[in-house]
C-alpha cells in the first residue's frame, strides 16, 4: 500500500526522550494511526527509532527532517522504514536512493515537483504546505502535473486538514498536532490517543 493511503494523517513527532518512543508508537496505534515520522531534530531521535523498529513493529516507521546525506543512512541503520525529507538535493536523494527505502522527497515549487517527477517520484511531501500556498497551490499544481500525489506537512492542524484532504491529488497530510509537546512530557499517552482517533473522522465521505 501507498504511504499516502495508509492513514489520513502521518503524525510528525518530536521525541526529546527516547524512553518516550515506545509508549508514544502504542498510544498512537490504539487511536487507530499505524504510521509515525519521527524527526531527526533531537539527539534521541535515532534512540527513539531503534526502539520503535524493535519493540513496535505493527507501526509502519518513517523518519523526517533528511537534511543531509549521512542523515539517510543512520535512519536506514536504525530501522526507517520510509524516509521523508523536508526538501531536495541531489545529495540526499543520492543517498536515500543507496538505502533502497520508499521516500517522500519535500517539495514547495512547481519547478522541485517538475524536477523529482523528472527522478521517478509521483508521490512527495509539499512543505511547508500552508507557508507555500496550501490547498489553492496543489490546486494550481494538480492541472499541469495530475499524476503527482502529496503528503502536505507544515502548518496544518485538525481544522485545516480537511481542506487538503479533500483534494484529489492529496492522500494524506503530516502534523505534529497529534503528539503535543505538553502531552509527551506528561506521558498522557491516552490524549495522543484520543486526538489519533479524531483522524479518522477527517476522511470520513471522501472514501
Ligand atoms: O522536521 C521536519 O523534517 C519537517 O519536515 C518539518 C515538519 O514536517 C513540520 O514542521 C511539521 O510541523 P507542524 O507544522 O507543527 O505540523
Amino acid at each position: 500500500m501507498s504511504l499516502l493511503d495508509r492513514d489520513p494523517v502521518i503524525p510528525v513527532v518530536v521525541v526529546e526522550d527516547a524512553g518516550d518512543a515506545v509508549p508514544l508508537a502504542h498510544a498512537l496505534l490504539a487511536g487507530g494511526v499505524t504510521t509515525i515520522e519521527v524527526t531527526l531534530r533531537t539527539d534521541a531521535a535515532l534512540e527513539a527509532v531503534r526502539r520503535i523498529a524493535a519493540e513496535v513493529p505493527d507501526i509502519c516507521l518513517g523518519v523526517g527532517t533528511v537534511l543531509r546525506p549521512e542523515h539517510a543512512k543512520a535512519a536506514a541503520e536504525a530501522g526507517a522504514q520510509f524516509l521523508v525529507t523536508p526538501g531536495t538535493t541531489a545529495s540526499v536523494l543520492g543517498a536515500v536512493a543507496e538505502t533502497g527505502l520508499p521516500c517522500l522527497p519535500g517539495a514547495a515549487t512547481v519547478s522541485e515537483v517538475m524536477a523529482l517527477v523528472e527522478q521517478g517520484f509521483t508521490e512527495l511531501k509539499f512543505f511547508p504546505a500552508e507557508a507555500s500556498g496550501g490547498p489553492a497551490f496543489l490546486h494550481g499544481v494538480g492541472g499541469p502535473v495530475p499524476e503527482v500525489r502529496f503528503c502536505p506537512t507544515g502548518g496544518i492542524t485538525a481544522a485545516s486538514a480537511g481542506k487538503y484532504l479533500a483534494l484529489p491529488n492529496v492522500g494524506c497530510v503530516g502534523g505534529t498536532w497529534l503528539t503535543p509537546k505538553d502531552a509527551v512530557a506528561a506521558g498522557d499517552w491516552a490524549r495522543v490517543s484520543r486526538l489519533a482517533a479524531a483522524t479518522a473522522e477527517l476522511r470520513g465521505g471522501l472514501d
